[in-house]
This record gives structure tokens, C-alpha cells and sequence, in this order.
């Protein structure tokens, strides 16, 4: 579903992503774990073309995302076209970014109307769908404000759902919360795990990682320094560089 091959980024002289391979399978679910800097969120960023690529190519269910090749090279697609594509990803970022001055119901219709081109009667529905999926039900008529944080990002993936994305990417989602509301979202991103949702995931939540991922992927400087398995990188690193990560954060 997802294939990112030889994918590199700069910052101005930085180079933040140092030539980036990975693959999800349909309905997989990969954590990306690492330090802070490491390069998590720009590699996200990339996949959606939030950040353009330096080099290498990312595809979503085998289409490019944000260029088009040409003559063998890849050239960027205007606007209308990148937000076609970018319709199939959802995004969760850290911090919610709900639009303060809609209803959570409005928040969740939206993109279903506004970019699907849905009827507002269609899209109402499966907000709804979506919203009761994160437990929220009772909650459509209320403003951001009026939720809790762990709330307020149960929401944000509702969001994400309503458009029925075929790679869902979620951003540190439980960082920007209270530690006691951290375990109600990491419940529905479980559910979607075992949903079938394929996933990339960059979480500082070593033991959620554990639990919901087929593939863990340690990034550290810009590089993938291992990935695979749980019981591999997580249990049994044969990198260095891994075993001193995770000594620091257990
Ligand atoms: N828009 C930007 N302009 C300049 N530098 C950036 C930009 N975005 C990220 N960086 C730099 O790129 C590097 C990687 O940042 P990134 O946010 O991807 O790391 P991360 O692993 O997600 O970190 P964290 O766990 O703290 O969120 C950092 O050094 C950061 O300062």
C-alpha cells in the first residue's frame, strides 16, 4: 500500500532524511520510533507532500503522490491534482488542528463535502459512522473547546475516517496529551489496527508499538538503522544504536 524507496529531504544545508526505504502492506500497521529530530514527522510530512521530496519517490496504493513522472523524471502535479491524491491519506497530527469555530460534527463533514464532493446528507452519515466508531456519539453538537484532549483527537481521526483513507498516518497523536488521556486513544487506534486500517504510526509509545505494529522502524539521524518485527527491534536489536535507544526510553 505504501512503498517509499530512496527518499531523501534537506533543510536548508540539514539533510533530514537520508535516503529513506520502506514498505507497508495493505491493512499493516508500521510504528516509526526514534529520537527527537530523527526525522519521524518529515517523513510522514513526505508521504502526504506536506514536505517535497529532494530524491527517491513515494507511491500510495502504486500512484505516485505529488509528482508525476515525465521523460523519466518527476515533475510536481499543480494543486487540485496533489489534493486528489492527498484525499486517500489521512492525517492525525500531534495537536489535533481542528478548526475551532465548527462543530464536531461540521469538523468530521468537511472534507467528506468539501473535497469528495459527498451530499451533505451522505457525508452526515458517515460522520456519524465515524464519530459513534470513536466513541463520541454523544458529542456532535459540542465545540473543540468543550472536549478534552484525548477527546479532541478522537475527533481528529474520526476526521481522518470520514474520507475513507487507504493509508492513515498519524503523527505522535498522544504527545500533546495529559498522560491519563493518552490510553483512550491509543484504544481506537488499536481498534483500526485490528480493523484492518493500514497505518504508519510515529509514536514515542514503545509499548504500544509492541502491541499494534507489524513492523517497527528505529530512525535515528535521517536513516533507518533497523526495522522489522516487534519481537525483533524491540526485544532482540541487533544494532547497537537500537539497544541504546531503548535503554533510554524503558
Ligand atoms: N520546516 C522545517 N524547516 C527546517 N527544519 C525542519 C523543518 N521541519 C523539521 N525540521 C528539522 O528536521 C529535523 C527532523 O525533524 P522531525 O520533526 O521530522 O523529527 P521527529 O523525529 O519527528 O522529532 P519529534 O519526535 O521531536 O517530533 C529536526 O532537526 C528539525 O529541526
Amino acid at each position: 500500500m505504501l512503498r517509499i524507496t530512496g527518499l531523501r529531504k534537506k533543510f536548508g544545508a540539514a539533510e533530514v532524511l537520508r535516503g529513506v526505504d520502506l514498505a507497508v502492506g495493505r491493512g499493516q500497521v508500521a510504528c516509526l520510533i526514534g529520537p527527537s529530530g530523527s526525522g519521524k514527522s518529515t517523513l510522514l510530512r513526505c508521504v502526504n507532500h506536506l514536505d517535497k521530496l529532494d530524491a527517491g519517490r513515494v507511491e500510495v496504493d502504486g500512484a505516485l503522490v505529488g509528482y508525476r513522472e515525465s521523460g523519466g523524471r518527476l515533475r510536481e502535479l499543480g494543486d487540485r491534482a496533489v489534493a486528489r491524491r492527498r484525499a486517500e491519506i489521512g492525517m492525525v497530527f500531534q495537536d489535533f488542528n481542528l478548526f475551532e469555530h465548527m462543530t464536531v460534527l461540521r469538523n468530521v463533514i468537511e472534507a467528506p463535502v468539501g473535497v469528495r464532493r459527498l451530499s451533505k446528507q451522505d457525508a452526515t452519515a458517515r460522520a456519524r459512522e465515524v464519530i459513534a466508531r470513536v466513541g463520541l456519539a454523544d458529542k456532535e453538537d459540542a465545540y473543540p473547546r468543550q472536549l478534552s484532549g484525548g477527546q479532541q483527537q478522537r475527533i481528529a481521526i474520526a476526521r481522518a475516517l470520514a474520507m475513507d483513507p487507504k493509508l492513515l498516518l498519524l503523527d505522535e497523536p498522544t504527545s500533546a496529551l495529559d498522560p491519563e488521556l493518552v490510553g483512550e486513544v491509543l484504544a481506537v487506534v488499536r481498534d483500526l489496527a485490528q480493523a484492518g486500517q493500514t497505518m504508519v504510526v510515529a509514536t514515542h509509545e514503545i509499548g504500544f508499538a509492541r502491541e499494534v505494529a507489524d513492523t517497527v522502524v528505529f530512525l535515528d539521524g535521517g536513516e533507518i538503522v533497523e526495522s522489522g518485527p516487534p519481537s525483533g527491534v524491540l526485544d532482540a536489536p541487533r544494532r547497537a544504536r537500537t539497544r541504546e535507544f531503548l535503554e533510554r526510553v524503558l
